[in-house]
């Protein structure tokens, strides 16, 4: 596990207003959608192959940002591609609860040698909850003692496509008791969670904070853009020594 460099203390405050408030009174968590994309808006080389984008300093950043959240989700297009470990190595704390977003359970076989399970046997990070289409609930409790203890399976309603409503995945997942979730992608959920309503007109997400490295991925990498244009409000950029800018928002 690679160790992260100190974190700039002018981010704390940068990022302040972006981060989670109190929801203790709602049946809906705070959400922050964060990513690191290129100059093209590209997050990944090819879809399916991990990128690093971000620098040291704002890989700490996002581990520090993962300190102020209770849950990190992410597509199952990305738990594939990174094997990604969604834990916090910032500080001590180690309270975020990974969510993957996987209506086929395409994560089954993965998970059995993935660091999401490695860690909670080595009790360096919490459960992961796999959210599933309800469709499947019959045959894979048939699985039995699969992965038991050290995944959570949730089974919710699809639509006609085979997707999930984000307002139901949210409120469930706020009924778990996460108050709070950081979405940090990949392209397919970044692109479908930049467009989506609440039932009251309001956007689902709450903020966005993106890291721009300064490359280019090129054509054929995972794209960040929405089928159609998004405005924001209170834009902030931050800019380190180490190249990256980093840009917060909110959906307009
Ligand atoms: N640079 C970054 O910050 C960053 C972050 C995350 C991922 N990535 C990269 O992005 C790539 C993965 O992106 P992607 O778009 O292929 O995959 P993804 O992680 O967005 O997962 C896509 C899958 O999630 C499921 N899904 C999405 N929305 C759904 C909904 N509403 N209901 C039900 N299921 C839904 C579908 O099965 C879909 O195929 C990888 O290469 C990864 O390395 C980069
Ligand atoms: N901030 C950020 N910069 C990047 O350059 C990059 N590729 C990701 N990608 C996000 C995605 O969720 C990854 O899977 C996790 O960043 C894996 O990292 P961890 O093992 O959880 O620390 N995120």
């Amino acid at each position: 596990m690679s160790s992260l460099v100190p974190l700039d203390p002018s981010l704390p405050p940068f990022l302040q207003p972006y981060l989670p408030r109190d929801v203790s009174d709602s049946s809906f968590p705070f959400i922050l959608l964060t990513w690191a994309q290129s100059l093209d808006s590209r997050i990944s080389l090819e879809p399916g192959v991990q990128t690093i984008i971000s620098s040291k300093q704002t890989k700490t950043m996002t581990h520090y940002i993962r300190t102020q959240f209770s849950g990190i989700l992410i597509g199952i297009g990305t738990f594939l591609a990174d094997d990604p470990g969604l834990n916090c190595r910032y500080g001590n704390a180690n309270s975020i609860r990974p969510i993957i977003v996987d209506p086929h359970f395409r994560s089954r076989e993965k998970l059995k040698t993935s660091r999401l399970v490695r860690q909670v046997n080595e009790k360096t990070g919490l459960v992961p909850i796999i959210l599933i289409d309800e469709n499947l609930k019959d045959s894979v409790c048939s699985l039995g003692d699969f992965l038991k203890g050290t995944v959570q399976l949730e089974f919710l309603p699809t639509d006609n496509s085979g997707r999930f409503n984000w307002t139901r995945l949210f409120q469930r997942v706020r009924s778990i008791g996460i108050g709070s979730v950081m979405v940090e992608g990949g392209g397919s959920i970044i692109n479908n969670l930049l467009l989506s309503k609440r039932e009251n007109g309001e956007p689902i997400i709450d903020a966005i904070v993106v890291t721009i490295g300064p490359r280019f991925l090129g054509a054929k990498g995972t794209e960040v853009s929405p089928l159609h244009s998004v405005e924001l409000k209170d834009r902030k950029w931050w800019a380190g020594d180490c190249g990256d800018a980093v840009f917060a928002g909110r959906v307009a």
